[in-house]
């Protein structure tokens, strides 16, 4: 893969930069800004080599049209106080506004294009499609350069189509990634642990399966533990259930086992009568949670033993939050969480973050990011890089 030093003298030259920009957002306020942050340096660094820096991103997942409440408008903003350096939000992705922007930039400017997604072609099954689409946005630049980690899982048409039209080369934050993760792939220091969390149960089996390969415990919090619990035989309540997973996850028990792999489940959680802050809820062990009750949280015995279990580890992935974090009564589980990773990371154990929601619960809990090893900006992304999947807008640079 090409890096930006390998595209020579950029000066005057017109840089389309593929950044992650997908940033939570309640109405225009952005509630966590993390993948601004971390895309800047790029950003900046371009600008200062005098390119023409034409930055394109996504926001959330439109339907392949406008739509108000996933513009880019309050990013392009915010990303200008990031830079102190205005920057000029065209509000089309490839049209009129896209090339007048592109055409008015003097060296060192830096154009935002509107929401990739408000095109269909973006996103397009078909080849053809994303193609054309790819083909319009090179038409406004002369090389690109792929810096949106978070999105190179995906096979379109910024990310994969367009490396194939351009003279093409990874940007820093992508390098970044890549090399913390090939760390947790190629010969981590052991003990070894990976936690997962979260709500998306059935996304994140198939990882499990290749974790169960290279670490050396797999510590089960969130949503996905009680598919995990069922699968031991115990009643879980109206808990988060993916009940077609819970024959593949006693083959993952049973494969761990095999394996010498310790798998470490939650002692106690949360119960509730229902999913909001003001339900009643009390902490029960795992085998008494009432029928009407779901669990949103890990218990304390469970923190006190998941920090245990990370307390002589030398390497942690940690995705997916422990419990229901964004209300208060259930964000317990998630700090202490957090808590033991701090305190490993400054015993000189290499700890990474990775996922949208998991980056914004450590934040939103009031870690700072340098009390972590990583935060990564990906979240499947990660987890693919994790499960040894070639990603497309890796794999497509390779050929460049
Ligand atoms: N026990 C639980 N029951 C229901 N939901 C839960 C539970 N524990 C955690 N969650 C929810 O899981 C969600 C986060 O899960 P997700 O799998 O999306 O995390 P992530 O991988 O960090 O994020 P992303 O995939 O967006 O990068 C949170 O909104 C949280 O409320
Ligand atoms: O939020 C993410 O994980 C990335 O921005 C990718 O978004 P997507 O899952 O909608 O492709």
């Amino acid at each position: 893969m090409k890096s930006i030093a390998d595209l020579g003298d950029l000066r005057g030259k017109r840089v389309l930069v593929r950044s992650d920009l997908n940033v939570p957002l309640e109405g225009a306020t952005i509630t966590d800004d993390g993948r601004i942050v971390a895309s800047v340096p790029t950003i900046e660094a371009l600008s200062e080599a005098g390119a023409r820096v034409i930055v394109c991103a996504h926001l959330g997942r439109p339907k392949g049209a406008p739509e108000d409440k996933y513009s880019l408008a309050p990013v392009a903003t915010r990303l200008g106080e990031l830079l102190e350096h205005d920057v000029t939000f065209a509000d089309d992705t490839v049209g009129e506004s896209a090339r007048s922007a592109v055409d008015g930039a003097q060296d060192g400017d830096v154009v935002l294009l509107e929401n990739l997604r408000f095109n269909a072609g973006e996103t397009a099954k078909s080849a053809e499609e994303r193609a054309e689409f790819a083909g319009q946005l090179a038409g406004l630049a002369d090389v690109f350069v792929s810096d949106g980690f978070g999105v190179v899982h995906r096979e379109q048409a910024s990310v994969f189509d367009v490396a194939r039209l351009l003279p093409s080369a990874v940007g820093g934050l992508v390098e970044t990634e890549v090399e913390v993760l090939r760390r947790l792939t190629t010969e981590p220091e052991r003990p070894y642990a990976v936690v997962l969390g979260g709500a998306k149960v059935s996304d994140k089996l198939a990882v499990i399966d290749n974790l169960i390969q290279t670490a050396d415990r797999l510590l089960i919090g969130g949503g996905m533990v009680f598919t995990f619990l069922k699968a031991q035989g115990h009643e879980v309540g109206k808990s988060l259930l993916e009940q077609d997973q819970v024959e593949a996850v006693k083959g993952y028990l049973d494969q761990a086992q095999q394996r010498g792999v310790e798998i470490v489940l939650p002692v106690d959680v949360v119960a509730a009568t229902e999913f909001s802050a003001e339900a009643d809820h009390e902490v029960v062990t795992i085998d008494a949670i009432p029928a009407d009750r779901m669990g949103l949280d890990i218990g304390p015995r469970s923190s006190e033993l998941f920090a245990e279990k990370l307390a002589d580890c030398r390497t942690v992935f940690w995705n997916g939050p422990m419990g229901a974090f964004e209300m208060e009564p259930y964000a317990a589980g998630t700090a202490a969480l957090a808590k033991a990773l701090v305190d490993i990371t400054s015993d000189g154990a290499l700890t990474v973050v990775g996922g949208g929601d998991s980056a914004a619960a450590v934040r939103q809990l009031g870690f700072k990011d340098d009390q972590f090893g990583h935060i990564s900006t990906g979240g499947g992304a990660s987890l693919e890089y994790l499960e040894g999947k070639d990603l497309p807008g890796l794999t497509v640079l390779d050929e460049s």
